[in-house]
């Protein structure tokens, strides 16, 4: 396992530094005034935020950290307890509590030492800026915490909330004290401040490629409790302080899918806007089924799908749709098909047949073929007309026959072909199924088109790849994800139907409670009834923020700059030594598949020792980008080809520099497999 680069900072909670030293500092000019000894800040970089945080300072900086720590811990022991919080500076942080296990190392002091002495520089701190009158600074220091009132009223008897000059100990606080508790705002507010705080010092370390994009660790290790990060639920209430350091190990033991350098999924980049959406959603916390509780997501959600059905090109974007993930289209096709299913079950259909291509999501295994997975039209019509007369299951090798594959080998009645699913881009090769020439087919023999474009839906924004799905306005459904190439924030998933009211035959039960018909207001604005679930996120306001922000031409531009990189990507390794390419041609998608070859491989002949030992590789490469935390990037065999790497780009963040650091990744840690 080859060693992995110091990192100048894995502290992706710390505090803004300058502050926390200017802050240290005046703890460190106060007490060595008291003749305290202390650990002189300078030369610490990457402290942390030190809420009795038991986080891990980089290797870096634990080293560093430890020549101090005698210092730091005369400091600590010393530290007087006439504080009235409950984890008094100086006092043994208590051994029951859930995070905190008594400190037994000299690590384990210097961290009781920062918490402390953060706590002590804050109340400094807080006053200094609050009175800027250095003369009263020991007498202010350990006075009683005095909630004070952060709340002003504005002009318009708007209340607001004026951040504290001085932190708020949250260990002694509880959910129970938050609104809607008497007198909680004001700790609701700064507690909310804290959760803000978080999560943009995350956003800012998300962008910076110094830190890692994740910062592994085995499940055992998680569900031990990593520095005390208990992941067991609690049969009594935790602090608020608890809560806030739970929600910072939370991110700092998950994966940076917005990081530059984080090609995992075909999910990936951290949007801001579509955080912002994310978050107003939340707070908004309603339910999309009906109108009267979710006026303007409702209509947002009415606009976008139409804007989306323009763009696929059904004329005036008529049809239908809805925000929700899942495969409704094949419960929309066989109602279409045989709308008695929907009261009298399968018995009211025929064996139905199902098609797609080997590469399609629903991939099955079958010898690859050179064009990358496309459908090969004259097959499909073959096997659509085959499929209408008996047919044994081990002729079925070319399609994927979903949904009712019959009882028996030898099934006494031919099937119906009922649907064809065409993929717009595939996961893994980033495909496209030639649409037009498949719709032809569909619509001599009758059978419901659909084309899932999941990943490669995106392209319909730009005008220089839309090409791409050419035929995709003669579908009868489309699958549509904006969370993937589009870079909504996961959940985002949209299914379109070319006939309105389609959705609404095939799902609605009419439930009383929720689906009056003598409302006040135009009932057809209750869209609940066409999903196939009751209750439903709100999937749609930040797309629809994201889309205003950016203009259906930020998209464009989004979506051709990842392929020019993947672009860039193909044109650089596909005469490199040491790389195959899994399909010839230029990709269509920003799929770039390919092995890496080591040098102790390259002389090896073909044959089956090779490929034993090639499908080694990418796995072995994998798990060392993952502890090193570097860069992560999926491989995965597919039919007889052994584990390649696929890269996919989705995320605005990700530069040419990116790329090249990849391919050097891979070589530095495949070098010497
Ligand atoms: C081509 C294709 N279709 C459908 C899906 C399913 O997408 P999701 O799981 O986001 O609904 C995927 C996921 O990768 C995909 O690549
Ligand atoms: N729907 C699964 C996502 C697959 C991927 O991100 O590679």
């Amino acid at each position: 396992m080859r060693a992995c680069p110091t990192w100048k900072g894995f502290a992706p909670l710390a505090l803004p530094l300058k502050s926390l030293r200017e802050r240290a500092r005046g703890v460190v000019t106060l007490l060595s005034e008291q003749h305290w000894c202390c650990a002189e800040f300078r030369g610490l970089p990457g402290v942390r935020h030190a809420r009795r945080q038991r986080g891990i300072v980089p290797e870096g900086q634990c080293s560093e950290l430890r020549t101090q720590t005698p210092v730091l811990t005369a400091m600590a022991a010393s530290i007087p307890t006439t504080t009235t919080t409950s984890s008094s500076p100086g006092d043994a942080p208590d051994p029951n509590s859930t995070n905190l296990r008594a400190p037994s190392s000299n690590y384990d002091w210097s961290e009781v030492a920062h918490g402390c002495t953060r706590k002590l520089s804050m109340k400094i701190c807080g006053f200094l800026q609050k009175n800027n009158n250095v003369e009263d600074k020991t007498r202010i220091l350990f006075n009683e915490q005095q909630p004070k009132s952060f709340l002003s009223r504005d002009n318009e008897g708007e209340t607001r909330f004026r951040r504290p000059e001085t932190e708020t100990d949250f260990s002694n606080l509880y959910a129970r004290d938050l609104l809607p508790a008497k007198n909680g705002e004001e700790y609701t507010m700064q507690f909310l401040l804290e959760v803000v705080e978080i999560l943009t010092s995350y956003v800012r370390k998300t962008f910076d490629r110094s830190t890692k994009v994740l910062d592994f660790h085995h499940p055992h290790q998680l569900l031990e409790g990593m520095e005390g990060f208990n992941l067991e639920l609690s049969d009594q209430p935790e602090s608020l302080e608890q809560i806030l350091v739970d929600c910072r190990d939370t991110l700092k033991y998950g994966v940076r899918t917005g990081h530059p350098r984080f090609f995992n999924q075909l999910s990936s980049g951290l949007d801001i806007i579509g955080l912002a959406g994310e978050w107003l959603t939340s707070t908004a916390n309603t339910n999309m089924f009906t109108y009267e509780i979710a006026p303007v997501f409702v209509l947002m959600e009415q606009l976008t799908l139409k804007k989306m059905r323009e763009i696929v090109g059904w004329p005036n974007g008529e049809g239908d749709g809805i925000f929700s993930p899942g495969r409704q289209h094949v419960m929309v096709a066989r109602y279409k098909h045989y709308p008695e299913v929907k009261t009298k079950g399968m018995a009211a259909a025929p064996r139905l047949l199902l098609f797609t291509s080997e590469h399609s999501h629903y991939s099955i295994k079958k010898a690859s073929a050179v064009l990358g997975g496309r459908v090969i039209p004259a097959d499909l019509e073959n096997k659509v007309i085959e499929a209408k007369q008996k047919v044994s299951l081990e002729e079925r090798h070319w399609f994927h026959l979903a949904g009712c594959v019959p009882k028996t080998e030898s099934a006494s009645q031919g099937f119906v072909p009922m649907f064809v699913n065409a993929t717009a881009g595939s996961t893994v090769y980033g495909a496209f199924d030639p649409i037009d020439e498949i719709a032809d087919i569909c619509q001599k023999h009758g059978i419901w088109l659909h084309v899932d474009g999941a990943w490669g839906g995106g392209l319909l924004m730009s005008r220089k790849h839309r090409h791409k799905l050419r035929g995709i306005d003669r579908a009868n459904s489309v699958t549509w994800n904006p969370h993937k190439m589009m870079g909504v924030p996961l959940q985002c998933s949209v299914i379109l139907v070319r006939e309105k009211g389609l959705l609404q035959s095939c799902n609605s039960m009419c439930a009383g409670y929720l689906f009056q018909p003598d409302k006040q207001y135009d009932v057809t604005y209750d869209t609940g009834d066409k999903a196939i679930q009751c209750g439903r996120h709100v999937d749609i306001f930040k797309f629809w923020l994201m889309w205003k922000s950016k203009g259906t031409v930020g998209f464009e531009k989004h979506i051709d700059r990842c392929l020019e990189l993947s672009e860039y990507l193909y044109h650089k390794i596909k005469n490199r030594e040491g790389y195959e390419m899994v399909f010839q041609g230029e990709p269509q998608h920003t799929n770039v598949c390919f092995w890496y070859i080591p040098p102790s491989l390259r002389l090896l002949p073909d044959g089956e020792e090779r490929k034993q030992r090639l499908h080694k590789i990418a796995p072995k490469i994998k798990a060392q980008m993952m502890e090193c935390g570097t860069t992560m990037v999926g491989y995965q065999p597919q039919a007889d080809k052994v584990n390649f790497f696929r890269m996919v780009i989705s995320n605005p963040a990700v530069t040419s520099s990116d790329i090249d650091f990849l391919i050097d990744e891979i070589e530095r840690l495949g070098q010497e497999l």
